[in-house]
């Protein structure tokens, strides 16, 4: 549902006044607020002075409660200069000390409401959650002290509120207090969950300061940062209601507008509660209060149902599917031991007992399967899944491979269609230039006085239905791709004449295609020199992986051998009972264990597998993307070459149009083709004297001046339009009465034309029509026909009223949808953005650990070479132990210190002397220099 902002006023009392002193007064009746300066304010709702607290809510705000528990979000926001009485309006008089509850504000009689519509509701689990926190310049500080609390029943949020106020700081801040509503009621098997908030913020004074813009002006602008940013994003947001909608609203440059961004453009239902004071001293703050409400009306907030549905039976499902498994693996156990006992029985090794224990247990068996029915073999659904998932995957894999055939053969057609096209419009725009050339003249003379008329918006009775064309683009406007149906509606262009508009729109469509193209491409760029990168990376390692591969393979070997010779030596001690030795070769033997696990483990670290290959596909297939994206670019600057020329072309044709002299202006060219025939033709006829000839001559002389004068009348209210006044009911009437008024005067010369060229109208009239009907109208007076032809008159002007009315909620709905398709295709083309970032730091990831592995490696085998123990050291006395450098913890120290590692590891690299070491139990690589001996 889209809902305006809506906007409330309401006058503070000030003591003792004289009349001269107030320059503000309320207009409860048609809902204004009137200056001193005779302006007026138009608002939703409009409190006098004396308007007391109850009133306030009843009329403004309680409305809200009913959308709170539909489940939509709800806004109050307070705004005004000091001592205005917003806090007065929200909370009222120190709620603490209220003497009486007539005396509360709009928050405590809202939760007294909220809490009455929930018993209302007995099926339903209600829960209520109430947050208040105070904004003091861009810090939020919480004015309960824990955050978000529950609260069971009225009292509890009262005593909250006044626990609140306590805390309030004087003056500086805003303060925004919230409850969130949560309920929950079974239909059937669902649950039903609708969640709802309900934000009241008392925004902090608007008082304003003095300071100089860059061209050295003075202005006047809100002290507080959170005030001023909320001024621009109304006015964004007000603006953005103008046919230009894509505005940057300044929401994130301040904490307030950051949590206000629901209330303003977003999906609550909004109050602005503004508070002036009547006084003259304050008028210019009245003024610019009034003058940013008046900015919120004009905003729209897309109010949605926060609602989502549970199964109750999904639980109930899942559980169904654990007993199948396990009734599916008992089965099984049944099975197995059926065919065990029968082996055994068969082969009479049994003692009697047994045998007859065995007997007895498969007749149970027997009578179990007697009892379970033919169909309820649980083992089945589960197999008949795997099948499923099977079959699936094969069938996904052969349409992949049928679909990459299929656009590559596409592609081919795509670029000889393009090349045809190319060629096409050459020879069009060829043929129509010698065309435009020699039909210029003719034309510009036939054009008709109607065209300033349509040009300024107006079409006529006639012209009042939109063509098809005209509405194609928007109407085709697919949420899901914007470039198809910019492709359908070039593909258009070529079939059809298009309308001026329509092209625009149209390159537009391109032109937004082009840019988010074009990011594409260079998103798509980037990726592919972060994977080249780590593709280089891997193929500059590959040498040293398979030297160290090699390597670890020979020590793990040697190990295996040394843990077989010690096992070997172990069994001898345990047969000699050499204690000693015995616990001396366990010992080696654990030892060995671990350091061949270690090894393998570094072993595995060496191989590649599939990765290569993996990362060369990768890029081919974004390579081949890239491409494509080119190709696709190309293809859309051809028509918006295509589109801007023939844009420009029609601009030029329609201002030629328009100084056309002026009795092309103001004569339609059937009557001046009629006239011209009538000159040709008067000397054949005998029908029409001389002095008729005249008479009617004068006439139509007449008309036309009537017809001009009309034409001026429609053309001043079209001027009013155009410079931003909103028309009235009435002028808009007006306009329509203008326009038809021409028509019929259209028709009258037509009727008059033909009469001197010597037709009956009329006669061919009575012949088409009914007689009877014929009979009656030529019986009326001219009184009855005239009281007839104004009934008429005003039947059609009621007609194409609606009609306009109509075409406006079309051109409405349009423009919604056309906002809805831009947003969701940015909301699609930034999501794309991020998973190719995404990919991007997973790739330079991958490439940081590949070159520290490599440095790890070079470093371990290095070293293997002078010391046959390769990965182990033994570091000497005092704190540090022999260790064994781990995968894991090896993969630590990538992680945790990816800093300080590579740097040491090279200095170690560099001298291949250097030992690598790792002090226990702390994640740090030492590095120990020795001789070089
Ligand atoms: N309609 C009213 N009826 C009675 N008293 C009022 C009314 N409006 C305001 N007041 C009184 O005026 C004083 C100032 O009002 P309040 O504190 O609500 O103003 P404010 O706009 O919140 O000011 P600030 O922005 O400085 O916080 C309070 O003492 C309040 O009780």
């Amino acid at each position: 549902m889209e809902f305006n902002i809506e906007t409330a006023v309401r006058i503070c009392p000030v003591g003792f006044t004289t009349p001269d002193m107030v320059c503000v007064q309320a207009n409860t009746i048609n809902n204004t607020i009137q200056l001193a300066n005779s302006q007026n304010y138009p608002a939703n709702y409009t409190f006098p002075i004396n308007c007391c607290q109850s009133t306030v809510f009843t009329t403004s705000v309680a409305p809200l409660v009913n959308y709170l528990v539909e489940g939509c979000d709800v806004s109050v926001v307070t705004l005004g200069q000091s001592g205005s009485g917003k806090s007065y309006t929200l909370l009222g008089p120190g709620f603490h000390c209220a003497s009486s509850e007539s005396e509360h504000g709009v928050i405590p009689r809202f939760i007294r409401e909220v809490f009455t519509k929930m018993k209302q509701y007995r099926d339903r689990n209600w829960s209520v959650h109430i947050t208040w926190s105070q904004i003091c310049g861009e810090n939020v500080q919480d004015l309960l002290g824990v955050g978000s609390v529950e609260c069971g029943n009225i009292s509890d949020v009262f005593q909250l509120i006044q626990l609140g106020m306590s805390n309030i700081a004087p003056k500086c801040a805003h303060t925004l207090f919230t409850l969130t509503l949560e309920q929950q009621w079974v239909v059937d098997t669902t649950v039903q969950h609708r969640v709802s908030t309900a934000s009241f913020a008392d925004l902090a004074s608007t008082e304003k300061v003095l300071v100089y813009d860059s061209n050295g002006m003075m202005q006047t602008i809100p002290t507080d940062l959170g005030i001023q940013t909320l001024q621009r994003c109304i006015m964004t947001l007000s603006e953005a209601c103008q046919p230009q909608y894509n505005h940057f609203v300044p929401y994130t440059q301040s904490v307030l507008t950051t949590l206000l961004k629901d209330s303003f453009g977003g999906r609550a239902k909004t109050l602005l509660l503004c508070c002036i004071s009547p006084l003259i001293q304050d008028f210019t703050e009245t003024l610019y209060t009034l003058q940013l409400a008046m900015r919120a009306q004009m905003i729209k907030n897309f109010v949605t149902v926060n609602s989502y549905t549970t199964f109750e039976s999904v639980q109930e499902n899942c559980d169904v599917f654990g007993l199948q498994f396990a009734a599916n693996q008992l089965f099984k156990l049944v099975s197995n031991a059926e065919e065990l006992f029968q082996r055994l029985v068969a082969n009479d090794v049994l003692p009697k007992t047994d045998q007859e224990l065995i007997s007895q247990w498969l007749m149970l068996k027997q009578e179990c399967e007697d009892c379970l029915s033919e169909n309820s073999e649980p083992h089945r659904s589960l197999e008949r899944i795997e099948e499923e998932i099977e079959g699936s995957c094969e069938s996904s894999e052969s349409e992949a491979i049928e679909e990459e055939e299929k656009e590559s053969l596409l592609d081919k057609v795509q670029a000889l269609m393009g090349d045809f096209r190319i060629s096409t419009d050459k020879l069009v725009s060829q043929v129509s230039a010698a065309n435009v050339s020699v039909n210029s003249c003719t034309k510009e003379s036939m054009t008709s006085s109607n065209n300033e008329y349509r040009m300024k918006g107006a079409r006529g009775r006639r012209g009042s239905i939109h063509s098809a064309e005209e509405f194609h683009p928007a109407l085709s406007l697919n949420t899901s791709k914007i470039s198809e149906e910019c492709e359908e509606n070039e593909k258009a262009m070529e079939t059809t004449a298009m309308s001026y508009e329509t092209k625009k729109k149209i390159l537009k469509q391109i032109v937004t295609a082009l840019e988010l193209n074009q990011k594409k491409i260079s998103d798509l760029e980037k990726t592919i020199r972060v994977k080249e990168n780590l593709m280089e990376s891997l193929l500059r390692h590959k040498d040293t992986k398979s030297s160290a591969h090699h390597k670890f393979e020979q020590k793990c070997q040697m190990l295996r051998k040394e843990y077989k010779s010690a096992e070997v030596k172990l069994i001898h001690a345990k047969q000699h009972k050499n204690h000693i030795l015995e616990a001396k070769y366990k010992n080696e033997k654990v030892a060995l264990e671990e350091k061949l696990k270690d090894a393998e483990s570094l072993k595995s670290m060496t191989e590649d597998g599939n990765k290569l290959l993996e990362l060369e596909n990768d890029l081919y297939t974004s390579k081949k993307q890239l491409e494509k994206l080119k190709k696709y670019k190309q293809q859309k600057e051809r028509y918006r070459y295509l589109y801007e020329r023939q844009i420009r072309e029609e601009k030029l044709k329609m201002s030629k149009e328009r100084s056309c002299d002026s009795f092309d202006k103001k004569t339609p060219d059937k009557i001046v083709a009629l006239l011209n025939k009538s000159n040709t033709t008067i000397n054949s006829n005998i029908s029409v004297n001389n002095e008729e000839l005249e008479c009617l001559r004068h006439e139509i002389r007449n008309l036309r001046k009537t017809r001009d004068y009309l034409l001026e009348m429609r053309c001043k209210i079209d001027v009013q339009s155009q410079n931003q006044k909103i028309l009235n009911d009435a002028e808009e009437r007006k306009l329509l009465q203008y326009e038809e008024a021409v028509e019929a005067i259209d028709l009258i010369m037509e009727y008059k034309n033909s009469i001197i060229c010597g037709h009956h109208p009329l006669k061919e009239l009575e012949e088409q029509s009914d007689r009877m009907l014929m009979e009656r109208f030529f019986k009326l007076s001219e009184n009855e026909m005239r009281i007839l032809l104004h009934r008429y008159f005003e039947k059609i002007i009621d007609l194409r009223s609606s009609s306009k009315k109509l075409e406006l909620q079309i051109v409405d709905i349009e423009n919604k949808h056309e906002k809805l398709a831009y947003y969701v295709l940015n909301l699609r083309h930034n999501l794309q953005l991020e998973r190719s970032d995404a990919e991007r730091r997973i790739a330079s990831l991958q490439k940081q650990h590949e070159d520290k592995l490599y440095r790890v490696l070079r470093n371990l085998t290095g070293e293997g070479n002078d010391n046959e123990r390769g990965v182990s050291r033994v570091i000497g006395p005092g704190r540090h132990s022999a260790l064994t450098v781990r995968v894991a913890e090896a993969s630590t120290i990538t992680r945790y210190h990816p800093g300080t590692v590579p740097v040491q590891l090279q200095g170690a690299v560099s001298q291949a002397q250097a030992k690598v070491t790792i002090e226990k139990n702390k994640h740090k690589i030492i590095l120990q220099k020795t001789s070089k001996s």
